[in-house]
């Protein structure tokens, strides 16, 4: 007979927070040994069950093993390798300059873990998006409480199993469930809750933060542009383009390409040459092909059909366009010029469609970009200089990569995070670390060389010798000693 799933209600949500807290409030988890041996395990994980992880993927969204392999577990493994590698540097206290106001004095920034932190992640990338944020969590010192996402099945339920069977569950727990269960998750008081989904979800949890003055990190979506210039090689940017695309869980990331802008005079030499090489890549049936993951439920394929068959949208079809309800395919689709006003110009796409808007000059990409909400990625693919330095400084995005697409999200030395619409906060390598500790600044005073020209009676003299020393300024420090000020 099947186990009997545990009921979780208000009290079980308050209990878990209570004991995780007390935890936390002992001291377990602060300790640099108990973050190594989590962490440790954490890579034990990603080293002994990379077979489980890859049929979890297969099971919930038919993603290839390359890529759970390579996007999922290797990202994650390199991750715990370098907290491992790192962590004694990150934990250790920054030295901090002081000045003549505290002088004699000695000042660092202590990285505090936060207490008892929350993670919520998305189905697409359930593994690297729920581990990655928890490594950060555990390498700050934090309790941490992981919610995967329901419509990840089979991955919620191994990320449960292996992290109870491997990690200290004093201090370290998965809660599956759906709405229900992060409502009622969400009504505790958590130290930080990191949050990766919809920006329409993103409004819910910031809003149920905002009950208990609980700060968040919203890692977000949006639609990232891809600007190509016709100064290109023609064959990478397209290779790029949609190994980015339909080659990362066929569009479904929050990193993918979501539409391009290209000029008209370029756009026929782009479509000719992207349909060459998807065919090139999955074959002239690309609906069978076992290297594109398929759509993750009917409810989002339903959504994506709805985007398709819009007025004005459906008759746009350049390249592809079949769809398979019952096995959740959809093909490579290729638009061009629908609408910007229709759905598919409006709603993040998250799936294998890709738009393209054409221009009468790459000039114009700019304006479409800024007059639309600030993206979590934006590409440019071209030779120009001037024109790279320009996308870069001025184009506002959670991230820029020019002439590829991605594989910022792979560096651990560049922060990933989004801006305005696509989220707040930011994470990876250092960042993770950073996005779960406070940085408590510690100021060492001497109690010897106690100056009365902080007390009271207050006096001109004071006044201008302590203006002088807020200032800083040696010059006016001496003639106010000197009398001559
Ligand atoms: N910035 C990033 O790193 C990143 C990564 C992946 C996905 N995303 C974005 O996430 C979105 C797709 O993910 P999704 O469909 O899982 O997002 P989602 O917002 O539907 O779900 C994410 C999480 O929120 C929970 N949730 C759903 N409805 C809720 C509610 N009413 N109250 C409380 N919790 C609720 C889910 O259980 C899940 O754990 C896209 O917009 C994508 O761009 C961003």
């Amino acid at each position: 007979m099947a186990a009997a799933k545990k009921v979780f209600g208000a009290a079980e949500a308050s209990d878990l927070v209570n004991e995780l807290r007390r935890s936390f409030d002992d001291g377990v988890t602060r300790g640099y040994d108990w973050r190594i041996t989590q962490l440790k395990k954490l890579l034990v994980i990603c080293d002994n069950h990379e077979h489980d992880i890859v049929e979890a993927l297969r099971h919930d969204l038919g993603k290839p093993e390359l890529e759970s392999s390579v996007f999922e577990v290797a990202l994650l493994r390199n991750s715990c390798k370098l907290a491992l590698k790192q962590l004694k540097n990150w934990m250790a206290p920054d030295k901090a300059k002081t000045s003549l106001t505290t002088f004699p004095a000695s000042a660092e920034i202590v990285s505090e873990p936060l207490g008892v932190v929350l993670v919520i992640s998305a189905w697409n990338y359930p593994f690297l998006l729920s581990i990655d944020p928890v490594i950060g969590a555990i390498s700050a010192g934090n309790a941490v409480v992981l919610k995967p996402s329901e419509l990840a099945p089979a991955s919620s339920a191994l990320l449960a199993k292996l992290l109870e069977q491997y990690l200290d569950p004093s201090a370290v727990r998965v809660i599956e469930g759906n709405v229900n269960e992060t409502t009622l998750l969400l009504d505790q008081k958590w130290d930080k809750i990191f949050y990766t989904g919809s920006s329409k979800i993103g409004r819910v949890i910031m809003t149920a933060a905002a009950k208990h003055l609980t700060p968040v990190v919203l890692e977000l979506g949006g639609k990232s542009p891809v600007v190509v210039d016709s100064n290109t090689d023609l064959k990478v940017t397209v290779r790029r383009i949609i190994a980015g695309k339909w080659g990362c869980n066929n569009g479904q990331a929050c990193v993918s390409p979501d539409y391009i802008l290209t000029t008209k005079e370029f756009a026929p030499k782009l479509i000719d040459a992207m349909k060459h090489e998807l065919e090139t890549f999955y074959g002239k049936k690309p609906m069978d092909s076992k290297d594109m993951s398929r759509i993750v439920n009917s409810n989002h394929f339903d959504r994506l059909s709805k985007l398709l068959e819009e007025k004005d949208v459906s008759d746009k079809i350049v390249y592809g366009g079949d769809k398979d309800r019952e096995n959740l395919k959809i093909a490579p689709t290729i638009l061009l010029d629908v609408p910007l006003d229709s759905l598919i110009m409006s709603e993040e796409i998250f799936g294998p469609l890709l738009p393209i808007i054409t221009l009468n000059n790459l000039e114009e990409s700019f304006d479409v970009i800024h007059s639309r909400p600030k993206p979590l990625a934006a590409y440019l693919f071209t030779h120009n200089q001037k024109l790279k330095e320009r996308f870069a400084m001025t184009v506002s995005a959670g991230g820029i990569v020019v002439n590829d697409i991605a594989v910022h999200l792979a560096l651990h030395t560049l922060p990933f995070g989004g801006v305005g619409e696509s989220g707040m906060g930011a994470y990876h390598g250092k960042f993770s670390f950073d996005a779960f500790s406070h940085k408590k600044a510690v100021l060492y005073r001497s109690l010897f060389g106690d100056a009365p020209v902080r007390y009271p009676p207050y006096s001109r003299g004071k006044l201008r010798l302590l203006k002088a020393l807020v200032d800083s300024n040696i010059f006016n420090i001496f003639k106010v000693l000197l009398g001559l000020s």
